[in-house]
This record gives C-alpha cells, structure tokens and sequence, in this order.
C-alpha cells in the first residue's frame, strides 16, 4: 500500500464491509426486520447502497444503486424524502411510522404501515459533518395496527351499544317512575272522584292529629253528605249520582286551601280536615261550603262540624262527632235522615 492510498477500509464498499465479517453476515442475512442503506446525492435523491433480505422482499425488484423515486410509488417517494431530508437536516436519529405504498413483484400497489428509524451517518474525509448516508432499519406494523384499528372499530360499536342500552334503561326507569307514580295515585286516590280515598284521609288525618297535640294547635273535622243523594240516583239514574258526586268533589277541591284535606269517606259522604281552624272559623266554612256546593254544582249537602279535644281526642272520634253533627243538621232539616 502507497502513502497515497486511502485507508482501504474507506475504499471498501458499505456492502464490501457487511460481508466481510461472518458475524455480521449472519446478522445482515437474518436479520428479521428491514435494514437498507442510502446515500445522500447532492442533487437531493437518496440511493440505495445495501437492502438485507428482508427489506428486498419487500421492495420486490432491484434496488441497489438506484434512487427510492425510480422504483416506489411518486407519493411515497416524497414522504420518504421528506423524512429524510428532515434527519440529515437535523443530523440525528429519527423514528417514525408511516404509511407507505409499493408495488409488489407483480406491479400491483400495495399498502402497509412501517414503523421507521433512520439514523445519520457521515463518510466524507474532507468535512466529517455532512450526513452522506442514512442507516434504516423498518418494521412492518400493518397487521398490528389494522388490529389496532378493528379493536378501536369493536370499541365503537360496543360505546355504542352501551349507549343505546343505557337510553333504553333511562327510558324504561321514566316508564317506571310514571307508573309508580300512577300506581301511588291509585292507592291514594278515590277513582270517581279524584280526591282522596277513605284508607289515605285517614293515614293523612292521623297525622294531622299528631301534629295539632303535639303542638297544641286548632284543627277541626268536617263530615258532609249529599242531601237526598239516594232520589238522584233513582231518579235520573246512576250516571247522574256519579256526575253529581264528581262536580261536588271539584267544587269542594276549588273552594278549600292548599292546606286542607278533602277524602271520600264513603258513598256520598266526605270528610275534609282542617288544620289550624278551630271551632268558629270551621263553622263558617262548613257554611261557606255548603253555599258554594249549591251554587256552583247545583247539589245542597249537610255538614257536621267538630273540633280536636287535645286530650283523649283520635281521628276516628273526631270524625264519629263530626257525622253525629252531620246526623244531627240532617234531623233538623228533614225530621228523621234515612240511611242506608
Ligand atoms: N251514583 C253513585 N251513587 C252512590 C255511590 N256511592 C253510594 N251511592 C249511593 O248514594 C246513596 C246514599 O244514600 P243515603 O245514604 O240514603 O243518602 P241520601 O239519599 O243522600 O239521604 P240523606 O243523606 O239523608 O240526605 C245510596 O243510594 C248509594 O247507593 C257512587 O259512587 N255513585
């Protein structure tokens, strides 16, 4: 070797020096990922200088010594270039997953995702930081990531499902409330007459009983009947009793407060309870009531009065003064009432 020659190692090709060691042989042949070499040309194409195996049988035809642009796709030939042009600009390691097309053995284009390291290395004696080659090494990811994507496609359709599944179950949880609802308005409600039935005024009346002792405050029962209710219906008939005892009903409703509690006690007689009402005030109800009713649904009632006696005093013997009182008004006005 003269003084003049180079360091024949500069001299021996890239793929010279691949072969040259058993050990790198080996690994360059069995290598099971892409692994390539190009060269940087100053007109700004990359050429491939070493392809393993593997990154061959990708490529599918003769690469070696020609540039990326001659034999892949125009498109992915750009991106290609781009990312490299991007590490010898940056003159470090790059890695990067890409969606690459290339044509197979039989010309036909086909599709994959890679994912990419390339890294910067630099053979020029007179200026050691020019990047002249890139070293590469690709693995193909489109079967993981076409997993990926059915998994992400299987997450939206179960999102989906659990989402119409949970409007099912909010609607069906509505459907729920509104029947509980109705069901609660059953149990509590005269079906006639829409106030409340005898069970549910006298759980609410108890109540009221409770209250007005243990705060020592007025409340005052009122028990009242249709007069001559039985002529009604043998008169003009059963319809006509029903209608006569709703209009009394709305009538009653309209005419007493929010506070005030209106039930049906039985056939044609209700029991309204008054809370903080004491004796006068409750009588001048009764009166104002029964004047209403006659106005407004054309029907004359009798109204018993009675009010809570703190001591000793119930629901029930509250109420039995209150129909005594209703019995009482009913023999003066007509002599003997006739009961059913
Ligand atoms: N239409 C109708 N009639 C009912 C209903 N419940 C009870 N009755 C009738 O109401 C009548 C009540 O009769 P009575 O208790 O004698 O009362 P009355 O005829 O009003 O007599 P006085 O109370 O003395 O004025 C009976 O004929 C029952 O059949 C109902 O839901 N609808």
């Amino acid at each position: 070797m003269s003084e003049s020659d180079p360091d024949p190692c500069l001299r021996l090709t890239f793929h010279d020096a691949l072969m040259a060691h058993p050990l790198i042989r080996e690994l360059w042949h069995h290598f099971p990922e892409n692994m390539f070499l190009v060269r940087a040309e100053p007109d700004g194409h990359f050429v491939v200088e070493a392809a393993n195996p593997a990154q061959h049988a990708t490529i599918g035809r003769e690469c070696i010594g020609k540039p990326i642009a001659s034999f892949m796709p125009a498109a992915t030939a750009e991106a290609i270039y781009a990312r490299y042009r991007e590490c010898v600009t940056r003159d470090e390691p790059i890695r990067y997953e890409e969606h690459v097309a290339f044509f197979d053995e039989q010309g036909n284009e086909q599709f994959g995702y890679w994912l990419t390291l390339i890294v910067p290395l630099h053979n020029d004696a007179e200026d050691s930081q020019r990047v002249t080659h890139l070293f590469g090494i690709a693995q193909d990811v489109t079967e993981l990531r076409n997993a990926r994507e059915a998994l992400e496609r299987q997450n939206q359709v179960l999102e989906a499902r659990v989402e119409e599944r949970t409007a099912a179950l909010q609607q069906a949880n509505h459907e729920l409330k509104l029947l509980n609802i109705q069901l609660e308005e059953m149990a509590t409600r005269d079906f006639l007459t829409g106030c409340y039935n005898r069970r549910h005024i006298e759980t609410l009346g108890q109540r009221e009983v409770e209250r007005a002792r243990r705060y020592v405050s007025p409340l005052s029962a009122l028990m009242l009947d249709l007069d001559a209710f039985k002529h009604v219906n043998d008169t003009l008939g059963h319809a006509a009793g029903d209608a006569a005892l709703k209009r009394v009903a709305a009538c009653l409703q309209q005419a007493l407060r929010e506070s005030d509690l209106l039930g049906r006690f039985g056939g044609d007689e209700f029991l309204i309870l008054l809370p903080e009402i004491g004796r006068e005030d409750a009588t001048a109800t009764a009166a104002r009531l029964r004047q209403q009713v006659a106005e407004l649904a054309g029907v004359s009632i009798s109204v018993g009065v009675a009010t809570l006696r703190h001591q000793g005093d119930s629901l029930e013997s509250l109420a039995g003064r209150a129909d005594q009182r209703l019995l009482d008004a009913k023999r003066q006005r007509y002599g003997q009432p006739h009961r059913d």
